[in-house]
């Protein structure tokens, strides 16, 4: 509908030339005639005329209406299309240098698809029906000006194919840019920090301002290549305007046309020509909003972990690795491990750094599918989950926990979306949060930044020890929780976790030493390997990482500062 009425707008954009003349003429010629009665049809040419206006903004306004909503509603549903995808995304695809490449696509492709892609197809389909019109009409008026602007309008569409062709090439290149800006600017903020701290700030800035450098010298240069192709058919189209006007003035002097219709026709050639000269910036535009388009649809291809999966109900709830090899790239960083994780029992898992401990957690909550072997759940394989009756049944707390902007209440209901204030306060005070909360000036309605950072680091642990003690899921993953706090929030921070681990199956990554002394099972990990798994007692009783661990603990107590 929206093309039609854009289409009838273009018509009456001609209509008032013709009446404008007709009354101009007919001014002119009564111009020495004092009767006002001989006004009238003027009179009644500007009413028509006004009419016309009228009616063309109307039917604007009601192209805009069913057009320009369009591509909002396509760019939104892509957008929602896209997060719905990466909620079943295994981890890896955002670590492996995507984030920009996603950021680009979320944000410039879509809104270039939003904002320009009606509003281009408009105006190519006007410049074709444009073209039909003008070139019949040029046909009925004189043979020789239909041919002239058939000819035209057949070297214009073989030009405007180039333009859309070398356009697509061109956005792939822009595209790839704009990618790596996009990267480096996210890596530029989240290393800005540490930059600074190392006075190496315009070292960053450099990398940034290189792609930025890049990025114009690419853009440039496809723009000039756009506007020297352009130029030629605008070239040629102006020609073809004076070739049209030549023949009606030849016309006219042979008296074969009247003085008005002349007159519509010289201008209503130039409204259609001009119609048809925006075609090839919208050729350019839609060459491009192509390309994205063929990179959003390459998102389709990101690997999703949640294909197969039922929504299981378990009622036990340990883990069992079994035979399990995974490797993030090609190098493995898990060999054969097999394992059992009793329910409700303290696991804590120990080893040097980059051993693996963080992996093996990672399996359990299906951040990645291992390679080799399988990871139980409840007796089940984790592949056999759909992620969230999977997830339903696992917290995880991270050394960093992630606080998002929105209020503390809503921060904390993460946990369970559909628990009320009682329950809020009740996981809160547990947490050994309340008391901090209540002093804020918003108590739970106050709107933290993003990630949190208007928190220690000790407050938000507990905040994110609440969003768990709300989920209240049977098994617990303590990733090194406990590691970024200073001593003074220690006791405070123990006190919390202890009321999120009772009667659970807990998997810790320990490095306090009391923790792991108490743990019901340790597992001591080397290489990939589980090199040593027992109680406390067992482990020192036998030589091994464990009791030069411990031993070095022991040692570090005594270290006075
Ligand atoms: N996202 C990743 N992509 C590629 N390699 C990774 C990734 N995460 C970890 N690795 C590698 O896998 C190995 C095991 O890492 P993991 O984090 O599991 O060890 P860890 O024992 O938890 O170490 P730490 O105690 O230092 O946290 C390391 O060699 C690490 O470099």
């Amino acid at each position: 509908m929206g093309f039609f009425y854009s289409f009838v707008a273009s018509m009456l954009a001609a209509l008032p030339f013709w009446l404008a003349s007709k009354a101009v003429i007919f001014a002119y010629k009564n111009i020495n005639n004092n009767n006002f009665a001989h006004f009238k049809p003027v009179f009644i040419l500007f009413i028509a005329l006004a009419l016309c206006c009228g009616l063309r903004f109307l039917f604007l306004y009601l192209k805009a209406k069913s057009q320009e909503s369009i591509g909002f509603q396509i760019a939104a549903d892509m957008r929602l299309e896209i997060a719905e995808k990466l909620k079943k995304t295994s981890m890896g695809y955002f670590s492996e240098n995507n984030v920009g490449s996603l950021l680009n696509a979320v944000t410039t492709e879509l809104s270039m698809l939003e904002l320009q892609s009606t509003k281009m197809i408009d105006v190519i389909i006007n410049g074709y029906i444009n073209f039909v019109v003008l070139c019949l009409f040029m046909l009925a008026i004189d043979w020789r000006a239909g041919v002239v602007i058939f000819i035209v309008g057949l070297l214009g569409t073989l030009i405007i194919e180039q333009i859309n062709k070398k356009s697509r090439q061109n956005s792939d290149i822009a595209n790839h840019i704009q990618t790596k800006m996009a990267n480096n600017v996210v890596e530029f903020i989240r290393g800005i920090n540490v930059a600074k701290t190392y006075g190496l700030e315009s070292t960053v800035l450099d990398g940034l301002r290189s792609v930025f450098g890049q990025s114009k010298r690419i853009r440039l240069k496809i723009q000039a290549k756009f506007v020297s192709i352009n130029s030629v058919l605008l070239l040629l189209l102006d020609s073809a305007t004076v070739v049209t006007i030549l023949i009606c003035v030849c016309n006219q002097q042979d008296n074969q046309l009247s003085l008005n219709f002349f007159v519509t026709l010289v201008f209503f050639s130039y409204v259609l020509f001009n119609s048809i000269k925006e075609m090839p910036d919208a050729t350019h535009i839609l060459g491009a909003i192509d390309d994205n388009l063929h990179h959003l649809k390459q998102l389709d291809k990101m690997p999703l972990i949640d294909m197969a999966g039922a929504d299981l109900k378990i009622n036990q709830y340990g883990v069992e690795f079994k035979k399990v090899g995974f490797g993030y790239e090609k190098e493995k960083v898990l060999h054969d491990v097999s394992v059992v994780i009793p329910e409700n029992k303290t696991t804590a898992i120990i080893g040097p750094s980059g051993s693996g401990k963080s992996t093996l957690c990672k399996l359990i909550a299906r951040f990645y599918d291992c390679d080799e072997g399988e990871v139980l759940v409840g007796g089940h394989d984790v592949r056999e989950f759909s992620y969230s009756s999977l997830i339903k049944n696992i917290s995880i707390v991270f050394q960093k926990p992630y606080l998002f902007h929105d209020t503390i209440k809503n921060n904390i209901l993460f946990g369970k979306t559909d628990a009320d204030m009682a329950e809020v306060l009740r996981a809160s005070k547990k947490a050994c949060c309340h008391d901090f909360i209540m002093q804020l000036p918003q108590k739970y309605d106050t709107v933290l930044d993003e990630g949190g950072n208007s928190l220690s680091g000790g407050q938000k642990q507990r905040l994110s020890i609440a969003r768990a003690i709300l989920k209240d899921a049977p098994i617990i993953i303590l990733d090194e929780a406990m590691a970024s706090v200073d001593p003074e929030n220690e006791w405070i921070l123990q006190q919390a976790i202890a009321s999120l681990v009772f009667n659970k199956t807990i998997i810790t990554i320990a490095h306090r030493l009391s923790t792991i002394q108490n743990a019901d099972q340790i597992l001591v990990m080397d290489a990939g390997r589980i090199v040593q798994k027992g109680n406390h007692r067992e482990l020192m009783a036998e030589p091994g990482i464990y009791r030069d661990f411990v031993n070095i603990k022991e040692k570090a107590k005594n270290w006075q500062l």
